[in-house]
């Protein structure tokens, strides 16, 4: 199937048209199988979701757009951050800080957007811990072991001893399989992609976030 024609949702129902909770989708997966290829394919083709960006104290690198790809603030904005209870979680990672700003994504949830995170099993129990309710946690699985290697071999991004070392924390992150709400395997990248736009579909219809719906069927029922 051509990317452009792949659905981001399935087809409207009148119930798309009330106003809902936006949630936060997570996508994890051990290195390689095929997590960034899913988010960004989602992000391109959904209006209604956009990517969380971290703040960071690590140097900005050539390319990189602040607001976009992180807020690079100073290491004493982000102790003020943390202080005042701004981040969803944070972590420090190879000497730098990382965290998950809370208004922006709040604000998010209350208009009815919705918010995409590419992170690892422990940032997603944190998110769990914090917005159990607003968090829909999806684990991707490569269709096997041998065709993890060749997936990240192909990428062509990292080298022989990087690749190694993915490939050696693969069994433990699968491990993590049982802390998600769904997992789907990702042989063929549409049928996955699609099964996706599934989950989100079918989560955004979740009584508890039509929030419109009282008002919906207060009216169907005045008279
Ligand atoms: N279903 C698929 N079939 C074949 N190749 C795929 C499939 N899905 C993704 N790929 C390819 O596998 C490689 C790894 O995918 P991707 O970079 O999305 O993985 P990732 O899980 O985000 O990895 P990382 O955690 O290292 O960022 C890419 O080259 C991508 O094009
Ligand atoms: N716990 C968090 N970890 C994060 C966040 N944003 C990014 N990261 C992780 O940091 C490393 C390094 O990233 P890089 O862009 O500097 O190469 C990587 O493992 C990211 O997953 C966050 O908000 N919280």
């Amino acid at each position: 199937m051509a990317d452009s024609a792949l659905p981001p949702t399935l087809p409207v129902s009148r119930a798309d048209a009330l106003h809902r909770r936006g949630l936060m989708l997570i996508l994890s997966s051990p290195s390689g199988a095929g997590k960034t290829t899913i988010a960004k394919r989602l992000l391109a083709h959904d209006s209604q979701i956009e990517a969380s960006v971290s703040a960071t104290t690590r140097p900005i690198r050539p390319g990189e757009v602040d607001g976009k790809d992180y807020h690079f603030v100073d290491r004493a904005t982000f102790d003020a951050m943390v202080e005042a209870n701004e981040f969803y979680e944070w972590a420090e990672v190879f000497g730098n800080c990382y965290g998950t700003p809370k208004a922006h994504i709040r604000a998010r949830l209350k208009e009815g957007g919705d918010t995409l995170f590419d992170i690892d099993w422990q940032g997603t129990q944190q998110l769990y811990q914090k917005a159990e309710a607003d968090v829909v946690r999806v684990f991707i699985l490569p269709p096997s072991i041998e065709e993890l290697r060749r997936r990240l071999t192909g990428r062509g991004t990292d080298s022989a001893e990087v690749i190694a070392a993915r490939m050696a924390r693969a069994q433990a992150e699968i491990s993590h399989w049982d802390g998600y709400d769904y997992v789907v395997v990702n042989d063929d990248i549409d049928a996955c992609y699609t099964q996706i736009c599934q989950i989100l579909a079918a989560e955004r219809l979740k009584r508890a976030r039509q929030t419109g719906l009282i008002g919906f069927v207060r009216e169907l029922t005045r008279h």
